[in-house]
């Protein structure tokens, strides 16, 4: 049955199910106690959870598709050895399985396509409590666009039937829409989502010029686009570079999916092709329509995009 999907479709559905089984590691780890923190680098920490996530991601996508480009955030010294049996996730998502692929991607093929891999998103909140902020991204592009996107939320609560089920998935396709939860409308008033643990002047200059109602701040770039889906916030900025092409490309994918957009602070699409930098140098603008993008993107200051694009 499965070969008469089309490859982006089941891809999406793989992603889906092994999203899934990630966010169980990520609060295995957690409940365990042992979070083995590696400092990578200035406010860039790594844990037992990322590692473990990712290796389980890129092992169960590799087996079953061995010419996707497949790049994972983490450096994994430790990948070499055997991933334990339980977590190769050969599973499909039964819902999205069944999507109809639009005509465009139809004829995608393995080696047109990159995955990014964001085995945790908000790992510093990870570190700190902040569990709601931490999302698996799973991010699906082709010919440089994310196309396709999951973000998992391990630590997301729900009651069914009176029991607790912890965990959701959301994800997006290109021409399809999204699905997993239900989004909701923008707030009426300005308020703007930001980072809490990676600010620095330029990112402070970028939310002053916004003249917000509110200002969120809050980790991942995953649970900012999640905000913006869920009518939380308007609008997502970080006006400086930090995050990374695995940050934003399932972000951008379910946003888009959703009829929003994801830029730079210039208003340019990044570009999600293997041979790409891995820095978003010149930050994030995203929003849940057209409208409000314009609007973000026509009160960043000049200035500041000048800074930003010589960088
Ligand atoms: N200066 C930075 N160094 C490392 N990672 C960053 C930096 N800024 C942002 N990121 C990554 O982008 C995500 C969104 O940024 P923020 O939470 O600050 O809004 C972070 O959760 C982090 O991803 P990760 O947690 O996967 O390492
Ligand atoms: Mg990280
Ligand atoms: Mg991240
Ligand atoms: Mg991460």
């Amino acid at each position: 049955m499965s070969t008469s999907v089309p490859l982006i479709v089941k891809l999406l559905a793989s992603s889906v199910s092994v999203a899934n089984r990630a966010g169980k590691i990520v609060r295995d780890v957690m409940s365990k106690g042992e979070l083995g923190i590696v400092e990578k680098g200035k406010d860039d920490y790594q844990t037992e959870a990322d590692r473990s996530a990712q290796r389980c991601i890129i092992a169960s996508l590799a087996a079953q598709y061995p010419n996707i480009n497949i790049i994972g955030e983490e450096d994994n010294p430790d990948t070499e050895g055997d991933v334990p049996s339980d977590w190769i996730v050969i599973d499909t998502d039964k819902d999205v399985l069944s999507l109809e692929c639009p005509s465009s991607l139809q004829g995608v093929k393995e080696e047109d396509i990159v995955v990014w891999v964001d085995p945790l998103d908000g790992t510093s909140e990870y570190t700190q409590g902040f569990l709601e902020h931490v999302t698996v991204l799973i991010g699906i592009s082709v010919n440089e666009k994310p196309v396709a996107g999951v973000i998992h939320q391990p630590y997301y609560k729900t009651l069914i039937d009176g029991e607790k089920k912890m965990g959701r998935t959301i994800w997006g396709l290109q021409g399809v829409g999204v699905g997993g939860f239900t989004p909701a409308p923008p707030p009426d008033s300005l308020i703007i989502t930001t980072t809490r643990s990676h600010s620095n002047a330029l990112a402070e200059k970028g939310l002053q010029a916004m003249n917000a109602s509110q200002v969120l701040r809050v980790g991942g770039a995953g649970y900012k686009v999640l905000q913006l889906l869920e009518g939380v916030a308007s609008v997502y900025l970080f006006a400086t570079s930090g995050c990374k092409k695995w940050d934003t490309c399932a972000p951008e994918a379910v946003l888009s999916a959703a009829g929003g957009k994801l830029t730079d602070i210039l208003g340019n699409y990044y570009k999600y092709g293997a041979s790409e930098q891995r820095l978003n140098k010149t930050g994030v603008l995203a929003a849940v329509n057209n409208e409000l993008h314009s609007y973000a993107l026509s009160k960043i200051p000049e200035e500041l995009k000048e800074l930003q694009s010589k960088k």
